[in-house]
């Protein structure tokens, strides 16, 4: 891997952008950004890895729903969970993720990119103490609620975040290591989801299950103290010389063989605020808005680039629900049980097992690869997968009533009586595999790199906004493997149409792509 991943595949040169760049670039007295092509120093990857404990517990408290259900019996409001407890458990984590990404987004932009980890983690804390402490199901339901608003906030400024700080040339790979925390998290969550409710105590097991999410979102708040602001967001809120620190920190020196570099970035960052508020003008007819939200409002619907980077970054968000990976791991315990396998929450962790497995192979793939083409590539694997299942479960007669793989319960698995065929069972195991691992490598982490096609100053507005669309999972009626497979056909031509590459190239020069169409070659 050593040298190889030294140049990315898909570089400015390659794709003809660099003469654009450059004399884009002379025109404000300026040379091009050319970023030492080392691999990312130590300074990066701890805080890389401090702010992936936000995908951890993103991971951790999605993935371990399923177990806590199952094991709740009758310890809330005396009595069994009945489906309308299950569903208002379930969909309210979904619901507040939904209403606070955008929110966040403007805390965001306003104090910065780190308090808003602050927050979700003072969310994350409360919500596992809410809900292990719960004796009632409204209790449960307000605990999941403060998670949704921590696990809202949390997914959608952390991928900024580290994206905001990493270097063009390992962006892809540093944003995908907060997806494997992502991943981590959920397998985590089955493990543990599986040692309490196989061995632990049945009445109190589940309030370990959740309550241990805690842990690492206090060992975060501890680590941000260490933590910077991200440069771009010091430059916007006028603190260059703040900004010149940390980017010197993150290239590792400070060093007068640097400082030209160190220069020409922060100059980079100042020259597209110039250029967005030029544009911001135009878009306002001059006039400043009343509101920051509403000209942040205005400047993302009414600039043409922007607009088009919203719709790439929705594309993409509401594929990675719609394609169905969500469903399959919540029902993979139903449906391996159906296929005639004995663990259920076993099974599940092999769903989430691959996933994770095959994330770490699109973090050495996706800066050499680049983002575009790893979709192009994986999804058509996905639609076989699916379309394969399809067949499979076309092919097996299953019990009536309780099986129904759309509805949004995980659901046991008792009247799962009757045994497929053992070829069917085969077909659809291989099938689901297949999928999971090509969902991994492609649409698992891509649409999280969303932050590369926004302009720093609707970076935060735009990402918030677009991460709401992959919390709007919860809207979304039955859905079969069939429809699913159709759903990942029509999104991997979406993307050939409209998702240019941007492995490689600086946040200031990817989001540039759009200005003038969708920059696809
Ligand atoms: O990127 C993550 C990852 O793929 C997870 O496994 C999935 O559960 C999430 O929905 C997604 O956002």
């Amino acid at each position: 891997m050593a040298s190889s991943v030294e140049e990315p595949l898909i570089s400015r040169r390659e794709d003809g952008l660099e003469d654009e760049l450059r004399s884009e670039l002379s025109d404000a007295n300026d040379t091009s950004i050319e970023w030492p092509s080392g691999r990312p120093g130590l300074f990066i990857w701890l805080l890389t890895l401090s702010a992936g404990i936000s995908g951890l517990l993103f991971g951790y408290d999605t993935g371990v729903i399923s177990a806590t259900l199952v094991s709740i019996d009758t310890s809330l409001s005396e009595r069994p969970l009945n489906s309308l407890d299950k569903s208002a458990i379930t969909s309210c984590t979904a619901l507040f993720a939904l209403i606070a990404s955008p929110i966040s987004s403007v805390f965001a932009d306003r104090f910065g990119r780190k308090p808003v980890i602050l927050l979700s983690d003072l969310l994350f804390v409360f919500g596992a103490l809410v809900q292990a402490l719960s004796t009632t199901v409204t209790g449960m339901v307000l605990g999941r609620s403060i998670v949704g608003a921590a696990v809202g906030a949390a997914s959608f400024v952390t991928p900024l975040y580290i994206a905001e700080l990493a270097p063009p040339a390992y962006r892809g790979m540093l944003v995908t290591m907060n997806v494997l925390s992502i991943t981590l998290g959920q397998v985590v969550a089955y493990i543990i989801g599986w040692i309490f409710a196989e061995h632990g105590d049945p009445s109190t097991g589940w309030r370990w299950m959740v309550g241990l999410g805690a842990l690492p979102a206090i060992l975060q708040c501890v680590l941000l103290l260490a933590m910077p602001e991200t440069p771009r967001w010091l430059v916007k809120a006028g603190k260059s010389a703040e900004a010149r620190q940390i980017v010197a920190k993150t290239l590792g020196s400070n060093s007068d063989d640097y400082r030209f570099l160190i220069d020409s970035v922060v100059k980079g960052i100042e020259r597209e605020m110039r250029e967005e508020q030029g544009n911001a003008m135009l878009v306002t007819n001059g006039r400043k808005s009343s509101s920051s939200l509403l000209q942040g409002w205005h400047e993302l619907l009414g600039v043409p680039k922007n607009r088009r980077a919203l719709i790439i970054a929705c594309l993409l968000q509401g594929l990675q629900q719609l394609c169905g990976f969500n469903s399959l791991m919540y029902f993979s315990a139903t449906i391996f049980t159906m296929l005639g396998f004995s663990i259920p929450t076993l099974t599940s962790l092999t769903v989430a097992a691959t996933n994770f497995a095959f994330t770490v192979l699109a973090l050495v793939l996706i800066d050499r690869i680049g983002r575009r083409r790893i979709l192009l590539y994986s999804i058509p694997f996905m639609t076989i997968g699916l379309f394969l299942s399809a067949f499979g479960f076309g092919s097996i007669k299953l019990p009536s009533g309780g099986t129904n793989i759309g509805d949004h319960m995980p659901i046991t698995t008792d009247d799962a009586t009757l045994m497929p065929s053992q070829r069917a069972a085969i077909v659809i195991l291989i099938s689901i595999m297949i999928y999971v691992a090509a969902y991994a490598l492609g649409l698992g982490n891509v649409p999280w790199m969303q932050s590369e096609l926004f302009p720093l100053n609707v970076r935060s507005i735009g990402s918030g906004l677009a991460t709401a669309t992959n919390w709007m999972d919860l809207l979304t009626p039955s859905f079969t493997f069939g429809l699913y497979g159709v759903i990942c056909a029509i999104g991997w031509y979406a993307i050939w149409m409209i998702y240019p590459e941007t492995a490689g190239l600086t946040l200031e020069e990817s989001t540039s792509l759009l200005e003038n169409g969708w920059g696809v070659k």
